[in-house]
């Protein structure tokens, strides 16, 4: 069984003041308020923030720009600590915003997909077939062997597009739907995700298009200056945050 139980979670990130006027910063349309102490500058990115996930709930998260989703995510993923507040998370969680995070220029598509695979607990046993499959779903042929340096926008896309293959646990967070330029690529990556969804015990997906959470997901938290504003039905948070974006 897998469970993520926040209970009033606070998660400040602090920055060393460099050359700050004192007092507080100028406030944008965008992002947590910005604090400035006598030596750090502290953003409170997530504010008592509770959510209870089990067995077969799929969550999405949406806000505007700095609200705090990719931050949740991390928490949820055990990336981050929360300052404040008690977090529990039991199962395996396949940390999913860095897909393409990592990967180095010099490095081949496959030396690059070998690393990933350590990174993302691939069993030593099947890397070999891993690699094999990432490089048939990917289509770059004899662009696998060559560095990543040389391969084109797309053809870098449809490599971290393939690792998707590499992806595996229980809890399942992706920050953003990963959205496919070449139409060729459509089928196999909304095949991927399809299979990854269905096996995960629980999703947790933050994103900025309404398509793609009514899509995926079937509850939705609405982020604002890290707090939760509204968490329900897809359709009933997404007429609430409509709104709110339109008297913004
Ligand atoms: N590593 C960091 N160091 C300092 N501040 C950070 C860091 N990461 C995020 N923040 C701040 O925390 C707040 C929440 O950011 P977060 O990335 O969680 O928002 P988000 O909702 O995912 O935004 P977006 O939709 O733009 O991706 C913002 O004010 C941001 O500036």
């Amino acid at each position: 069984m897998a469970r993520i139980d926040i209970q009033e979670a606070s998660v400040s990130y602090f920055l060393r003041k460099q050359r700050h006027p004192d007092g507080s910063l100028e406030r944008g349309s965008v992002g947590a308020q910005i604090i400035v102490g006598r030596r750090y500058l502290e953003i409170t990115a997530l504010k008592n923030v509770s959510l209870l996930l089990k067995d077969g709930d799929r969550l999405g998260l949406v806000g505007i720009n700095g609200s705090g989703k990719s931050t949740l995510l991390k928490l949820c993923a055990g990336a981050l600590a929360a300052q404040e507040g008690k977090v529990t998370i039991e199962g395996r969680v396949s940390p999913q915003f860095a897909l393409g995070s990592g990967l180095q220029q010099t490095l081949t598509g496959r030396q690059n997909t070998e690393l990933k695979c350590l990174y993302m607990g691939v069993p030593q046993s099947a890397i070999a077939s891993y690699i094999d499959e990432v490089k048939e779903l990917s289509g770059l042929g004899g662009y696998f062997e060559l560095p990543m340096r040389s391969y084109s926008a797309g053809m870098r896309s449809r490599l971290v597009m393939s690792l998707l293959r590499l992806v595996r646990g229980e809890i399942l967070i992706m920050d953003e739907w990963i959205n496919v330029a070449d139409p060729s690529m459509n089928t196999t990556v909304s095949g991927l995700q399809k299979q990854l969804v269905e096996r995960a015990k629980i999703l947790m997906l933050a994103s900025h298009s309404q398509r793609v959470l009514e899509d995926w997901v079937d509850k939705l938290a609405w982020l604002d200056q890290g707090e939760i504003q509204a968490i329900g039905p897809v359709k009933d948070v997404f007429r609430e945050y409509n709104m709110w974006m339109k008297n913004r």
